[in-house]
């Protein structure tokens, strides 16, 4: 279904590229499909265009207004101008995507022409390793077929779950985001690592595996995050002595507050245009 299929981009920042670079990884498109624009920065564009071999010829206003497939990936400050910039250029039965934080599918709508498709898609960076976690829902005007279309996309570099469109920014705040405070976690732990002695290096092979492994676990063991964190804490031991440290310090109550912040400036980003 993707190997007919010309696919746009208007945006070429970290979330278009971790798309495209997902999609030619998994091969289930070939660079000769994609067309990208940004606003003017030439020397991203160059970068990606060698990155990922772009036809030079293709990466224009022109052939991403022909494709099948639009993916609107701007930042939410920018989307009305990018929306009033390619109102009319977007025509009647094209599939728009957009990934843009906190935009509903109706604002978008009221941009394009009557009979453009709008799909509201929050992946995250994971993309470009092929393991997303991405959620969509669909616009006024979306066929099953199209929808179906979009799925397709995301489901090549990752996994897909259908939302209501209410739940979009409670999915923006854990898993749009929720890389960045892996990766956090991922940071301190390292440094915690260092400051336990251990040379950097060794210390960052430990906490990727450690996050590589417990992932694999969550997915694969049937078991839920509570009872495998049972199993690894001993009564009395290492493991019990530091989670009660991160509960003195109410680690939980803190990833509450970031989802829930996160979440919450969506829906400011998606009012005012911010960010
Ligand atoms: N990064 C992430 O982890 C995730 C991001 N998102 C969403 O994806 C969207 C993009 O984010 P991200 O890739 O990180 O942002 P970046 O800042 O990396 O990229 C934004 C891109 O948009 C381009 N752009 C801006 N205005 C226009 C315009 N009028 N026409 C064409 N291109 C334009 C910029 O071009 P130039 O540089 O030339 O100005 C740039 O290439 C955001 O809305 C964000 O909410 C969603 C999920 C995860
Ligand atoms: O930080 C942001 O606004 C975007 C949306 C989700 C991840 N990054």
């Amino acid at each position: 279904m993707l190997k007919k299929c010309a696919i746009g981009f208007i945006g070429a920042g970290a979330m278009a590229e971790a798309i495209l670079e997902g999609l030619l990884k998994r091969r289930e498109i070939t660079s000769n499909q994609v067309s990208m624009v940004n606003r003017g920065d030439r020397d991203r564009m160059t970068t990606l265009v060698k990155r990922y071999g772009l036809e030079v010829a293709k990466q224009t206003i022109d052939h991403v207004a022909l494709a099948d497939v639009v993916i609107l990936a701007v930042k939410p400050k920018d989307a009305e101008e990018a929306l009033t910039f390619w109102q009319n250029r977007l025509r009647p039965g094209q599939l728009v995507i957009s990934v843009v934080a906190g935009i509903t599918t109706q604002t978008i709508e009221e941009f394009v022409q009557n009979g453009v498709a709008v799909v509201r898609a929050m992946p995250n960076t994971s993309c470009a390793v092929g393991l997303s976690a991405t959620a969509l829902c669909g616009g006024r005007a979306v066929t099953e077929q199209q929808f179906a279309m979009a799925e397709r996309i995301f489901m090549s570099v990752g996994s897909v779950v259908r939302v209501d469109e209410s739940a979009m920014d409670a999915v923006t705040g854990l898993s749009g985001s929720g890389p960045a405070y892996i990766y956090y976690m991922a940071e301190a732990l390292q440094t915690a690592g260092m400051h336990a002695g251990l040379p950097a290096e060794t210390a960052r092979q430990l906490t990727v595996q450690t996050l590589l492994g417990a992932a694999h676990m969550l997915m694969e063991s049937g078991k839920e995050a509570e009872q495998l964190r049972r199993e690894v804490t001993s009564p009395g031991g290492t493991t019990m002595a530091g989670l009660e440290v991160l509960r003195r310090f109410d680690v939980a109550e803190a990833m509450k507050m970031a989802v829930l912040r996160a979440k919450e400036r969506a829906g400011e980003m998606g009012k005012r245009g911010g960010c």
